[in-house]
């Protein structure tokens, strides 16, 4: 706090006005990163909306983004944050966790992330990427995302349920089933639990996912596996380990935080090296001088596809916005946020902002070499997995499936993607692509580079 004013006295940030309830909501839905820029240049990096039917605070620029996300006075808690957007469907996953009880989960959690445990899911992981990607037949306009949100749902069974002989095959599509209507639930307009309802599904989703999960518990830690439910199963830490439930809850959260976000990654990937060949060719050439299932150390040799992979996240956010609820008055940049009120700290448009990038919009893996890094021009210039005590816990994981997936392509396919191409992006739940992101898929000869 500085001055001589409380919190509580100093006034408000500006507020745009708009349509009673909706505010903000279409804006968003239509062109994100136009509203977050309008929103920025008419008032600056902390302002007020409306969006669907509460009043949120949103951080803008990473100055704001960053001071919210420090949270040096723990002002702003992420569980009624997030449970006003994506509702009861991943309650107590780990981001749904707050403070001292967060802490606590996390140190615990993070055991089930170290090095050799990613070592252990990339050698799980890559037979399976081979197996699932063998089964695309390449065709002009193969839609590229629904085949990769498929291959990654089968990925989430094999490492993080430890494999389809978990259950039949008929179990697992109801497990999988359940689970994408947890998802879906999350971005229901109607959010009342009526039979036939999203929301109605997502509750029913969920029970489901926790009886079949909370059956395996027993199990999983009798047994030895190395898959991430047994693993969390047994993790222990000074005596504390989780319960059964704990261990459903996290999974089931893993399950969704791994699942979308992973998907539009390698989709983004995936066009923008199909319209930029020069790049696609430069990785493939480098990816057949790799076995078949590298080890991390080799895939992190691969210097070319972390800056692709980078760059894509620049571009394209999978999560454009964080969300908070402040918990006691509160301020940033000098403006109050008072107790209650819903803030969405908008990441998207630091990634796009002409002040800390060159060309923003321009495919330019390269702003990322260490002779460049762009990012460096401020902490919190690139933030694709947020930043502070809840960045994300996944990101090495997710580098690694993402890179074992675009490897496998690489050697078995070419692609093309119209350089006009602009994704139809869908923004009511985390971003994809409308039209499955059509791509010109050929099958090429395995033994030429
Ligand atoms: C490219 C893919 C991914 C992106 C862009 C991404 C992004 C994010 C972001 C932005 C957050 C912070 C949310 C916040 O501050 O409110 C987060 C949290 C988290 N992510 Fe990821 N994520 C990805 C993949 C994964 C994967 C694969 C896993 C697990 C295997 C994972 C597990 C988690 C967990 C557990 C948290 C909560 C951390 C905490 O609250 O302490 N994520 N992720």
């Amino acid at each position: 706090m500085t001055g001589t004013t409380s919190l509580a006295e100093r006034p408000l940030p500006p507020r745009r006005h708009g349509l009673p309830y909706i505010g903000g909501t279409f804006a968003y839905l239509r062109d994100p990163l136009r509203m977050m820029r309008e929103q920025y240049d008419d008032f600056g990096p902390v302002s007020e909306m409306d969006f669907v039917g509460r009043r949120w605070t949103v951080l803008l620029g990473p100055d704001a983004c960053g001071e919210a996300l420090r949270n040096a006075d723990k002002a702003f808690a992420n569980a009624p944050g997030w449970g006003a957007l994506v509702g009861p469907f991943f309650d107590r996953g780990l981001m749904l966790l707050d403070f001292e009880e967060h802490h606590r989960h996390r140190r615990l959690l993070q055991e089930a992330f170290t090095r050799d445990r990613l070592s252990g899911y990339a050698a799980a992981l890559a037979p399976a990427v081979a197996e699932g990607v063998a089964r695309w037949r390449p065709q002009a306009g193969f839609r590229a995302y629904p085949a990769l949100k498929e291959l990654t749902l089968d990925l989430a069974t094999q490492v993080f349920m430890g494999g389809p002989h978990l259950a039949s095959p008929d179990e697992l599509d109801r497990v999988n089933a359940a689970f994408v209507d947890c998802v879906q639930a999350a971005t229901a307009l109607v959010r009342l639990p009526l039979p036939g309802t999203r929301w109605g599904r997502g509750h029913r989703g969920r029970r489901v996912l926790e009886d079949f999960l909370g059956r395996h518990v027993a199990g999983k830690r009798a047994g030895a596996g190395d898959d991430l439910f047994s693993v969390l199963c047994r993790l222990s830490d000074e005596g504390e380990a989780f319960t059964d439930e704990d261990v459903v809850n996290h999974v089931v959260f893993l399950l969704m935080a791994a699942h979308d976000t992973s998907t539009i990654t390698v989709s983004t990937m995936m066009q923008q090296l199909g319209q930029h060949p020069e790049w696609q060719q430069r990785l493939r050439e480098q990816a057949m001088c790799l076995p078949e299932a590298p080890t991390l150390d080799q895939l992190d040799a691969v210097a070319d596809l972390d800056l692709v992979m980078k760059e894509c996240l620049r571009l394209l956010p999978p999560v454009p916005v964080l969300a908070r609820q402040a918990v006691k008055d509160t301020e940033v940049l000098g403006h109050r946020v008072p107790a209650g009120r819903l803030t969405a700290v908008m990441v998207h448009l630091g990634h796009h902002m002409p002040e800390l990038w060159d060309e923003p919009e321009r495919f330019d893996p390269e702003r990322f070499a260490d002779e460049r890094r762009e990012d460096k021009v401020h902490r919190h210039a690139w933030m694709p997995f947020g930043s502070g005590v809840h960045k994300c816990l996944g990101m090495f994981f997710a580098g690694v499936e993402a890179k074992l997936i675009l490897l496998e392509l690489l050697r078995r396919f070419e692609w093309s993607v119209d350089p006009a191409y602009r994704a139809p992006l869908d923004y009511a739940s985390l971003p994809f692509p409308k039209d499955g992101q059509p791509v010109d898929l050929r099958a090429r000869d395995r033994s030429s580079a």
